[in-house]
C-alpha cells in the first residue's frame, strides 16, 4: 500500500499552476511506472476524485473516464449524472475518475517536478498512451483502493478510448462498458486534426521547443489549437443556430470589462472588445482584424473559447494529450503483437479465429480483437460528430459481440456527449438496470425510466 506524504505531493506539484483548479481531488503517488514507449516514470502522482462508498464485496465501482481537456472531478463536467438517485447513483455505487498522464490537473505531466532534474518535465515528458493511463489507473483503483470488480466503465471521446482499453485489457475485472463518441483506433481524420492543432503551438513565437517560461507562454498557439478543436467538437447546425450572421455585440460589455492595457512601448495584454487577447503592441496592419470594432459573433465565440482555454490549460500538456490520442489502437490487443508480454493485464483464452501462421490484415485483426470482449456494452454515437464519425460507432457496435448501439440526438456535434446530459442519463439508467441487475432497487422500475423516456428522441440499434 502506497502511503503519501502531503509534503511529497506538494513538492511534485510545485511547478503546476493549474492543479489547484480542481478542488475535489486526491492524489496517490505510484513509485515507479513503465510506459509503453519504454521509459519509466518515478514518483508518479495520480489525481483522482471519488464519490459514494465502496461496498463490502468491493464490486460496486463505476469508473468514469474524462475527455481531452477534462479533469478527475466528474461533478464539474457530468454533474447532472452524479449523485443520489442519478445515473451514477452514489447511494449504490462507488464512482471514481482518475486524471490522465499528461494533463495539468494532478497526474504526472509536463508540469510535474522531475526529481532527476529538480525542474518540471516540460517538453521532456515522455509519450504516454491511452493504454498507459488505464494500466496506471488500475494500479490506483484495483491495487491501491482494493476494488475487485468494475461494474461499469464509461467515457466519451478520449474517455471512451479509455473505457475500451479498460474492457479489453481487464476482461475479468470490467463487467460492462460504455464507450461514447469515440473509436477503437484513432482515425486518420483524428490524427490530422491533432497535427493541425500541434502545428499551431509549434508555430507560436513563444513556444521555444517547449522550453517556454510561464511569463512568456505560447498562448496564441494554444488558443488557436483549441479553436480548431472546437470546430470539430461542434457542428455547422449549432454554429448557424447560435450565431448565424450576427455581429458581435451581446458580449461587448463583459469583454470590455475584462480589458487591461498598458501604454507606450511596453508589451500589451489586451482582452479586446472583440474577444481577442493579444500579446503584442497594437497592430497597424489594416488587413489584421484582431482589434476591429465589429466582428461576427461566431468569431467572437471562438476567440473567447481560445482565451478561456489558455487560462486553464498548458501547451506542453496539450501536446502530450494530443499525441496520446494518436497512439490509440485496440488492434494491438491481438496476440500477434504480444502486446501484454511483460505488462499488467488480464490474459485470456479468447479464440481469435486465426492460425498463428495465417497472414492477417489490420482490418481483420481489429475485428477479431473487437470480437474478443464478451461483456455487455453500449456504444453511444452522435450522427453529426465531426471528429469521431458515426461509422466508427456502428463498427464498434457491430463487432463487439454483446454491444448495442444508441444514437444520441444532438445538434451540437461531438460535444453532445457532455451537453445532452438528460439523454445520456436516460440511456445509462436503462443500461445499468438491464445489465447490472444486482444493483437494482424498486425505484428503478421499467415504468419510472420509460416515462422519463417518453419525450426522448433517440434510436436504438441492436444485433
Ligand atoms: C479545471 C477546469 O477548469 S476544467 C473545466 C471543465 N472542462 C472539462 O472538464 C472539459 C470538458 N468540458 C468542455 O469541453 C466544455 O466545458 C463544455 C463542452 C462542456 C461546455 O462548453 P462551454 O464553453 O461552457 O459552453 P458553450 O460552448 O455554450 O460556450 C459558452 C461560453 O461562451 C460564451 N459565448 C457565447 N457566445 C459568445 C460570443 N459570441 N462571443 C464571446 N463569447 C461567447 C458564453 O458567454 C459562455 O462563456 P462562459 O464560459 O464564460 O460562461
Ligand atoms: N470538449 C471536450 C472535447 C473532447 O472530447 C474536451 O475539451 O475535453
Amino acid at each position: 500500500m502506497v502511503v503519501n506524504k502531503q509534503a511529497e505531493v506538494e513538492e511534485l506539484y510545485k511547478y503546476n499552476h493549474l492543479v489547484g483548479r480542481v478542488e475535489n481531488r486526491n492524489t496517490i503517488i505510484i513509485p515507479e511506472f513503465e510506459l509503453e514507449c519504454g521509459e519509466t516514470l518515478y514518483s508518479v502522482p495520480v489525481a483522482y476524485s471519488a464519490f459514494g462508498e465502496l461496498n463490502e464485496a468491493k464490486d460496486n465501482c463505476i469508473v468514469v473516464c474524462h475527455a481531452f481537456s477534462g479533469n478527475s472531478d466528474v461533478s464539474e463536467w457530468w454533474g447532472p449524472l452524479l449523485g443520489s438517485g442519478k445515473a451514477f447513483d452514489t447511494d449504490k455505487f462507488f464512482v471514481i475518475c482518475c486524471n490522465v498522464l499528461g494533463a495539468p490537473y494532478g497526474t504526472a505531466s509536463p508540469l510535474t517536478l522531475d526529481k532527476r532534474t529538480g525542474k518540471n518535465y516540460g517538453p521532456t515528458f515522455p509519450l504516454t498512451s491511452v493504454r498507459d493511463d488505464v494500466r496506471l489507473h488500475k494500479r490506483v483503483i484495483v491495487d491501491e483502493l482494493g476494488v475487485k470488480e468494475i461494474a461499469l466503465v464509461i467515457g466519451g471521446s478520449m474517455g471512451g478510448m479509455q473505457a475500451l482499453e479498460w474492457a479489453f485489457t481487464y476482461k475479468d475485472i470490467v463487467k460492462t462498458f460504455v464507450p461514447m463518441a469515440t473509436s477503437g483506433r484513432h482515425s486518420a481524420w483524428g490524427i490530422s486534426w491533432g497535427e493541425m492543432q500541434r502545428q499551431a503551438i509549434y508555430g507560436d513565437q513563444n513556444y521555444n521547443n517547449g522550453y517556454y517560461t510561464m511569463d512568456k507562454k505560447p498562448d496564441h498557439g494554444l488558443s488557436t489549437a483549441r479553436i480548431a478543436g472546437m470546430l470539430t467538437y461542434r457542428s455547422f447546425e449549432s454554429a448557424h443556430r447560435k450565431f448565424g450572421r450576427k455581429t458581435q455585440g451581446r458580449h461587448l460589455k463583459r469583454l470590455n470589462a475584462r480589458e487591461t492595457t498598458s501604454e507606450g512601448d511596453k508589451e500589451t495584454t489586451t482582452k479586446a472588445t472583440n474577444g481577442t487577447k493579444t500579446n503584442s503592441n497594437p497592430n497597424t496592419n489594416p488587413n489584421d482584424d484582431r482589434d476591429a470594432p465589429t466582428i461576427y459573433s461566431a468569431q467572437g465565440y471562438l476567440r473567447y473559447q481560445g482565451e478561456k482555454f489558455v487560462d486553464r490549460y498548458d501547451a506542453n500538456c496539450f501536446l502530450a494529450i494530443s499525441k496520446k490520442l494518436d497512439t490509440h489502437d485496440l488492434t494491438y490487443h491481438h496476440p500477434k503483437f504480444n502486446y501484454l508480454d511483460g505488462q499488467e493485464g488480464t490474459s485470456d483464452n479468447t479464440t481469435f479465429g486465426a492460425e498463428d501462421d495465417e497472414e492477417l490484415d489490420e482490418e481483420e485483426m481489429y475485428k477479431q480483437v473487437l470480437a474478443s470482449a464478451q461483456q455487455p456494452c453500449m456504444v453511444v454515437g452522435i450522427e453529426n460528430d465531426g471528429i469521431f464519425s458515426i461509422k466508427e460507432q456502428y463498427e464498434l457496435a457491430k463487432y463487439i459481440p454483446n454491444a448495442k448501439m444508441e444514437l444520441l440526438s444532438s445538434t451540437e456535434g461531438h460535444d453532445g456527449f457532455l451537453l445532452e446530459v438528460k439523454q445520456v442519463s436516460r440511456m445509462l439508467k436503462r443500461f445499468i438496470r438491464e445489465n447490472l441487475p444486482k444493483f437494482n432497487s424498486d425505484e428503478d422500475s421499467d415504468s419510472s425510466i420509460c416515462s422519463a423516456e417518453s419525450s426522448m428522441s433517440y434510436l436504438m440499434y441492436s444485433k
